[in-house]
């Protein structure tokens, strides 16, 4: 398992392997990992020959006011990490090596990004696509691995490899999640015990929303309302936001008559995590 810091690098390795006749799968991450990007380095070492995990805090994704000084870093675990779990390089580039002197070039999204995250967040999808596609562009995987933790990123995604006829398959994986449930996150390190303790009330309202789909519940507003006082109910807690959307579109809707995406965001102290159900896995 090698970790490398330039684009020469990763496109000399990928070539050797394309001339052997391998397979690739790249697993994009912001580094910090955990089990939840575990789980997609495994899904990429079991559908591909090679695997590539990019680990870099891309700071075209921040806003201002974010948190891309404090966000953690530790590039020695991380490679602990994915050599475990069968990933055969890191790539982990100075924000110099991708966004060169005088770079001016992005890759934005209307409609999709209007909405939920977009809205708390306007410069962030701009960011995520245009280092998505240069890491598409470095990498030329087969396949590329996102969490359907990030639902709103998974579906911006999706949606510009076919606008862009990106010949690469996207594969969303499931939300991995701590025992008692919060969904694991690399900003929960934020959390005072507290904080942590009160961060449990986002995947109850996740598992709320979706007991109540379950039982065949079908109007968004009656499981928004009871999703909401939930998180309403614990002091730490602040909604950003929580809504019900169509899972292609991302615009909201009222009844639960196609696939739905029930997406939440809330501040715990000053930490903003996210989480959701996706209506088709209940
Ligand atoms: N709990 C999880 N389950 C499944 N996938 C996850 C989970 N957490 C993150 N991922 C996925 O890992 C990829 C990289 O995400 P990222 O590095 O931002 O991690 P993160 O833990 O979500 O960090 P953050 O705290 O910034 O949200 C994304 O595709 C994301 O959806
Ligand atoms: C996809 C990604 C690695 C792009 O920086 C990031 O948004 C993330 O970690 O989900
Ligand atoms: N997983 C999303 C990365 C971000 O919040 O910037």
């Amino acid at each position: 398992m090698k970790v490398v810091k330039t684009i020469d690098e990763v496109r000399a390795q990928v070539r050797e392997w394309r001339a052997q006749g391998l397979t690739v799968g790249l697993v994009p991450t912001m580094g910090y990992l955990h089990e939840g990007h575990a789980s997609l380095i495994d899904a990429s070492h079991r559908d591909n020959d090679r695997t590539v995990v990019s680990d870099f805090v891309n700071p075209m994704q921040f806003g201002p006011t974010e948190d891309l000084e404090s966000y953690p870093r530790d590039i020695e675990r991380d490679a602990k990490l994915v050599e475990e779990h069968g990933g055969d390089i890191i790539f982990n580039p100075e924000p110099s090596e991708m966004y060169h002197e005088g770079f001016s070039s992005f890759v934005d999204m209307t409609v999709l990004t209007q909405e939920l995250c977009g809205l708390s967040r306007p410069v962030h999808f701009r960011g995520v696509c245009t280092v998505v596609s240069k890491l598409f562009n470095i990498v030329k995987p087969d396949r590329a691995y996102f969490g359907k933790k990030d639902a709103q990123q998974l579906a911006v995604i999706r949606h510009m490899v076919d606008d862009l006829n990106m010949d690469i398959e996207i594969i969303g994986c499931p939300i991995v999640r701590e025992a008692d449930g919060l969904a694991k996150s690399s900003r929960n390190t934020y959390l005072s015990e507290a904080e942590r303790e009160a961060a449990l009330v986002l995947s109850k309202a996740v598992f709320l929303g979706m007991d109540m789909v379950k039982k065949g519940e079908k109007d968004c507003s009656a499981i928004i309302g009871e999703m909401k006082k939930l998180i309403e109910s614990e002091p730490l807690a602040r909604i950003d936001y929580v809504k019900i959307v169509d899972c292609a579109t991302m615009q909201q809707i009222t009844c639960l008559d196609r696939p739905a995406l029930c997406a939440m965001a809330a501040y715990i102290g000053s930490t903003r995590l996210i989480d959701n159900f996706f209506t088709e896995d209940v």
